[in-house]
């Protein structure tokens, strides 16, 4: 089937509406997609974006309403179906193989398609989307080598070589560098351009104003407007994904640094045994009552620097220290005892348990200490109290503290993350991507919570590929490069040219 770009209506939905017990996620929702389009799905956290392309691409079932393809009535009842009529969704989290090659991951085909396995057909296949799109894989490269850019990638050209014309991209700048961003927000275009339709669900208003031609707004599971970017104003937008208009952000109060909280010298850390080094001669000091960001692209030695101070990492040298100790034999145990609290960069391998309540996950970290732990028992009662309350406290949209956590919206994920590593008073709180999948309003409420944590003595590290939030927040920025630290900045000097400079210097300057 070929498509004209701008040949009108591609997806139609009427009335569709998606119900999970007594909860409303999809209020009949009208939604009009064209070819030729990059048409962007905005809505705070828990408005129903995901639901509804969950709807669209075969994994729910409406409880009501339509949807037509091309003015034809169509009904999905598994993603291969939806994937069979061209329309194919780019995970956050990526459906690929990695201990398989790139070509390899394009040859498997899912059952129930009609297309030729092997890899003839998936290299002849990938050159005719290269051709098409310029778009090029590495076919003989294990998944597990490639970046987070080169596995979107890949998962890009699997769904096109697959047949896809309407692609669904969930949050697809989350994990990219900038450099990685400019690429997508062309492919976009590009394929727009080609006549495919392409929907953008994103939380960064920047990015969609950069490639969306139309915009729709969903609010508590309901359409709250659609419209043409042209003529729309971010406030606009973000004034009807919230119902009111955001108070501004208020100017923060210069820092107050006490006592060193966290101390790194000379840190000496390999990626692989015998592979290049991935923290050279690092050191570090974050004190009581600032905020020290890391600024620098991914893979510049972030990762490692985290893990070496939680002790799941080892070092080839060097010390750290929390609160005047130092951590000798360090274990994830001794750091939080020592008073340390991460928010992890990976919210599904590692900061949240799935199976377990929203409740049972915010206490996570205070079942030992009182109220909560008594005589050598849990008070389940002040257990369920404290989450409700800690809940509310930090705006997680739930059916309850007894809700299990993978059915809550990744936002609401990420804020009970929060809720669970502040809500202990932590002296050192290592902060990695904290607003990752947050919508506006919530980021604006981490950034507040994390000033207040240091106004009331608290240090925070802040590790984020987001320039302009290091330096909206930091109080002072290291620029990390290829496992050195290039530079340490006061809030006061630093702009994104002179952290742009140091990234790229070979000299290290502090
Ligand atoms: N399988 C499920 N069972 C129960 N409730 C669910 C289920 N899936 C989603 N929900 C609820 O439906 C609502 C909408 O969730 P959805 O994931 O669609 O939101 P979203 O707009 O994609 O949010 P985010 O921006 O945080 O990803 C949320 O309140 C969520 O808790």
């Amino acid at each position: 089937m070929t498509t004209d770009p701008g040949s009108g209506s591609a997806l139609r939905l009427s009335g569709i509406t998606k119900r999970f017990g007594a909860f409303t996620a999809n209020d009949r929702i009208d939604l009009d997609i064209a070819w030729g389009e990059v048409h962007a799905l905005l809505g705070e956290n828990g408005a129903g974006k995901t639901t509804l392309m969950r709807i669209v691409t075969g994994l729910y079932q409406p409880d009501e309403g339509t949807m037509s393809l091309d003015g034809t009535p169509v009904s999905f009842r598994r993603p291969e179906q939806a994937l069979r009529a061209g329309i194919g969704m780019v995970h956050q989290h990526f459906t690929l193989v990695p201990t398989l090659t790139e070509l390899e991951n394009l040859a498997m085909a899912p059952a129930g398609v009609p297309w030729r396995n092997g890899r003839a057909a998936a290299r002849r296949r990938a050159a005719e989307v290269e051709a098409a799109t310029g778009l090029r894989i590495a076919p003989d490269r294990l998944v597990s080598d490639a970046s987070v850019g080169e596995r979107q990638r890949l998962e890009i050209v699997k769904l096109l070589c697959r047949g896809a014309r309407l692609l669904i991209f969930d949050e697809p700048s989350a994990a990219l560098s900038p450099g990685e961003w400019d690429e997508l927000a062309k492919l976009m275009r590009r394929l727009a351009a080609e006549g495919h339709a392409v929907v953008l669900i994103s939380h960064k208003l920047s990015e969609v104003f950069a490639v969306a031609d139309r915009w729709t707004v969903l609010r508590g599971g309901a359409v709250a407007g659609t419209g043409d970017i042209a003529g729309s104003t971010p406030e606009q937008l973000v004034t009807l994904m919230v119902g009111e208009s955001l108070a501004p952000r208020r100017e923060r109060a210069p820092a107050a640094p006490g006592e060193p909280a966290l101390v790194v010298r000379e840190l000496n850390v390999e990626r692989h045994p015998d592979g290049p080094q991935a923290l050279e001669d690092v050191d570090l000091d974050v004190r009581a009552g600032e905020i020290v960001g890391i600024a620098g692209v991914a893979g510049s030695g972030q990762a490692e620097l985290v893990e070496t101070v939680l002790g799941i990492r080892p070092a080839l040298s060097g010390s750290v220290e929390l609160a005047g100790r130092r951590l000798e034999r360090r274990t994830p145990a001794g750091f939080y005892a020592a008073g340390g609290a991460l928010i992890p960069e990976d919210r599904h391998h590692v900061a949240v348990i799935g199976g377990m309540t929203l409740g049972e996950n915010i206490n996570l970290r205070a079942l030992r200490q009182a109220p909560l732990a008594r005589r050598g028992r849990i008070d389940l009662r002040a257990a369920r109290q404290r989450a409700v309350r800690l809940a509310a406290e930090y705006e997680v949209r739930a059916t309850g503290e007894s809700q299990p956590m993978a059915r809550l919206s990744g936002g609401n994920q990420q804020k009970a993350v929060l809720a669970r590593e502040l809500s202990t008073e932590p002296l050192l709180v290592i902060a990695v991507q904290p607003v990752r999948g947050l919508d506006v309003r919530a980021t604006e409420f981490v950034y507040r919570r994390l000033t207040e944590h240091r106004d009331r003595g608290g240090a925070v590290l802040l590790i984020s590929m987001d320039l302009d939030e290091v330096i909206a927040l930091s109080d002072r920025i290291a620029v990390l490069a290829h496992g050195r630290i290039r530079g340490v900045l006061d809030a006061g000097e630093a702009t994104r040219a002179r952290i742009g400079a140091l990234m790229t210097s070979s000299e290290v300057t502090a």
